[in-house]
């Protein structure tokens, strides 16, 4: 049952929120699997991915290292933040918005012309969208950081 909804969801979302928790390694293994059937579900489709390590408020019974999680969004390319859903929505609000820019960006181009597609105005366009070109000059200094 739980295989069978896991691939239809795969088949139809263009987006996808892979949760573990950085003091749960079977979480963080869960994980792995799932990017790995989403690569091998989705691919040579683009789709967007947000990796969230949560709990990071636990540090002292932390068992995945950031750099473990930074390592597997590499791999996987895809989005990595690590956040804190009980002590601060604005982190996991912050890395879901991204998420859905990104998402956005992609059914732009899916929508234009395939001679248009490979435009440097498109990708520049698309690049905007996705790193916030209409953002302030305040926001566009910043570089997302890892821990929101
Ligand atoms: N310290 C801490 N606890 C959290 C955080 N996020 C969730 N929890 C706690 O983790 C437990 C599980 O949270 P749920 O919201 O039930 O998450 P779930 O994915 O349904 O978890 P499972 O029921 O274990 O499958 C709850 O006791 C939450 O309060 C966090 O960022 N930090």
């Amino acid at each position: 049952m739980y295989t069978t909804c896991l691939y239809d969801h795969i088949r139809w979302a263009d987006a996808f929120v892979i949760v573990y928790s950085v003091v749960d390694l079977s979480s963080f293994n869960e994980a792995q699997y799932l990017l790995d059937e989403l690569s091998k579900h989705k691919l040579p489709s683009y789709f967007a991915t947000l990796l969230l390590g949560n709990k990071r408020d636990l540090d002292h019974s932390r068992i995945v290292a950031v750099d473990a999680g930074q390592e597997l969004s590499l791999r996987f390319g895809c989005q990595f933040y690590e956040v804190s859903a009980a002590e601060n929505f604005a982190g996991v609000s912050l890395a879901f918005h991204s998420l859905l820019r990104e998402t956005r960006a992609v059914q732009l181009l899916r929508g234009l012309p395939i001679r248009r597609k490979l435009g440097v105005n498109s990708v520049s366009k698309v690049l905007g969208t996705i790193f916030g070109k209409n953002s302030s000059k305040r926001d566009r200094k910043k570089r997302p950081s890892l821990s929101i």
